[in-house]
């Protein structure tokens, strides 16, 4: 791009405030920009949402996914990723956190060997999150940000810090407050946009890269997209294709039938696959909603030992390392428990446990969603993994098939799984109101993603024939109102009447209400939530 050449904001309109600060993000020029990729993606970015809606018919028809034959020729034939930057190698634990201007500083010094700055499902996407998140990443990049605290702490930069990815908003969400042509812009393309526009040549210049995660994608033609994005994009600032990294988030049912051929369109720009495991639970039981034989037990139930859960971390650890990718793990939801030694411990072994699994079946790094579980998550990678990553295991033992995928699961449904649904979407919806998107609720780590299966659950348990309590009582619509009363009010007593009034729980509670009763399945709740947003 010429950056003489004055910029074209013909067809840009900005429905939100600009303070001088956010004008340093909204330039003309980075504007230009993400209008550019907007007229030149918008529409396929449609178009696939569209597929989206295809599939569901053909699932609610009686279809399930498979493999590709069409696609069979890059699954059964030898090719490799491009080769992985040294910075990008050693990626054994991750810690992952909203664009917080305090949290970033403290997960870019936490120890990790990664940062994954989220402008997704931890973050609430709030005009001022979203824009001043950009300014944040921009500070920490340069190596200017600072904190303090208003008890007076100040946080600045270790010498050492993690490597830097972002995870952009997903496919389906709009950035409302942006407007190209009278249509709300992509929020993936603006988060994506804005970024790369500001830090592409300050990260090379300071050896390293701009590099993604990318979320919640469905298929590989999605995948064509981001690569397509990232080759156009290249192109503008006269950066050499390749130079991007991305990640990919198998996080749906229909992505893990096709993680050969998502790495394949990636290829120049794939750095691995990660098992966003809470999002693949959401989007089996969204997938599969309406097929009498998929009715899944109370959260708490389904864990990554369950046979589904296992077989699809197993299968991404195989096709990432054929093909010369890292296979990164999940989120284990347990967080450091304040004032409970026994807890805090107990949820320490979790975390120990679900790491030593994922080391022992070949993943190159994991996630962690606390600071303070850093150290035993490295220590389970570096007692497990010698080398920078284990790339050359390739568990070509692991024969994974599609019926290993498609197992459903089996368990009891009780009324303290219902009722921690409703306590927990409650909860974490009007935490996101509030604008903030990641929050300890019950002592786990609760995000979009971990909301989505809670109320995707009541939804299709008030629906299924067999969505029975063990005690024999049917879910019903009238069931899951006197429970919803009875959390309510469980909620206002501890939390206290000011700041129930104040917390927006009883809008959270509609919302809740609303996508739970419903005859339509909401595709995502931070669809109709970002209505309620600023
Ligand atoms: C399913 C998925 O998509 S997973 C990925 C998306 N989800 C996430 O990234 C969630 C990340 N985690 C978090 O946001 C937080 O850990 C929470 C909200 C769960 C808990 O946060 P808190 O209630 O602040 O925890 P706590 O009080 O124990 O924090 C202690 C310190 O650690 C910091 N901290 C906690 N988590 C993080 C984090 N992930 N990154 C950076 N710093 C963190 C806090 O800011 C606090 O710092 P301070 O002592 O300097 O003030
Ligand atoms: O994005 C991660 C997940 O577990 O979902």
């Amino acid at each position: 791009m010429n950056p003489k050449a004055a910029p074209s904001l013909d067809g840009i309109e900005i429905t939100a405030p600009v303070p001088p600060e956010f004008a340093e993000i909204l330039t003309p020029e980075a504007l230009a920009f993400v209008a550019k990729l907007h007229r030149e993606f918008d529409a396929r970015r449609r178009e696939l949402l569209a597929r989206r809606a295809e599939r569901q018919k053909a699932f609610d028809a009686g279809a399930w996914p498979a493999f590709l034959p069409e696609t069979k020729h890059i699954r059964e034939s030898e090719w490799t990723v491009a080769p992985i930057p040294h910075d990008l190698q050693d990626r054994r634990v991750e810690i992952t956190g909203p664009v917080d201007r305090k949290m970033i500083i403290n997960a870019l010094n936490s120890g990790a060997k990664v940062f994954m700055a989220d402008f997704e499902d931890a973050t609430s996407p709030t005009w001022t999150n979203i824009i001043q998140g950009q300014i944040n990443l921009r500070d920490a990049i340069r190596r200017t940000i600072r904190y303090e605290s208003p008890e007076g702490k100040v946080y600045t930069l270790n010498e050492q810090v993690a490597t830097l990815i972002v995870r952009p908003r997903g496919w389906h969400l709009p950035e409302k407050h942006i407007r190209i042509d009278g249509r709300p812009a992509s929020g993936s393309l603006v988060d994506f946009g804005l970024y790369f526009f500001h830090n592409a040549r300050e990260l090379l210049e300071r050896g390293t890269g701009p590099y993604f995660y990318l979320p919640k994608l469905e298929s590989h033609l999605e995948a064509r997209l981001w690569n397509d994005v990232f080759n156009f994009a290249q192109d503008e600032l006269g950066i050499p294709r390749g130079t991007i990294k991305a990640t990919v988030l198998i996080e749906t049912v229909t992505a893990a039938f096709e993680m050969d051929e998502i790495l394949y369109e990636l290829r120049d720009h794939a750095a691995g696959l990660n098992c966003g495991r809470w999002d693949y639970i959401f989007s089996f039981i969204k997938k599969f909603r309406n097929k009498p034989e998929v009715l899944f037990p109370d959260r708490a139930l389904v864990t990554m030992t369950t046979p589904f859960m296992r077989a699809y971390s197993q299968l991404c650890v195989k096709t990432c390392h054929r093909r010369g990718a890292h296979a990164i793990g999940g989120m284990a939801a347990f967080i450091p428990v304040k004032n409970d030694p026994e807890a805090n411990a107990r949820a320490f072994e979790k975390v120990r446990e679900d790491k030593l699994r994922e080391a022992r079946d070949g993943h190159d790094g994991t996630w962690v969603a606390h600071p303070g579980l850093v150290p035993v998550a490295m220590e389970v990678f570096d007692a497990e993994m010698p080398g920078p990553n284990q790339i050359h295991r390739k568990r070509e033992d692991l024969v994974v098939t599609a019926d290993d995928l498609l197992r459903i699961p089996e368990g009891p449904i009780t009324e303290g799984g219902l009722r921690e649904n409703i306590s927990v979407g409650v909860q974490y919806i009007a935490s996101w109101l509030r604008g903030v998107g990641a929050a300890a609720i019950n002592n786990l780590m609760e995000d979009a993603a971990t909301a989505e299966i809670s109320r995707a659950q009541i939804w299709q348990w008030i629906r299924h024939p067999k969505g029975v309590l063990d005690d024999g009582r049917k879910v019903t619509v009238e069931l899951f109102e006197t429970l919803l009363d009875e959390e309510m009010a469980k909620i206002r007593e501890r939390v206290g009447d000011a700041f129930f009034a104040q917390g927006r729980f009883e809008e959270a509670a509609k919302l809740l209400a609303d996508l739970a009763t419903s005859k339509d399945f909401a595709e995502f709740l931070t669809l109709p939530a970002y209505d309620l947003l600023d």
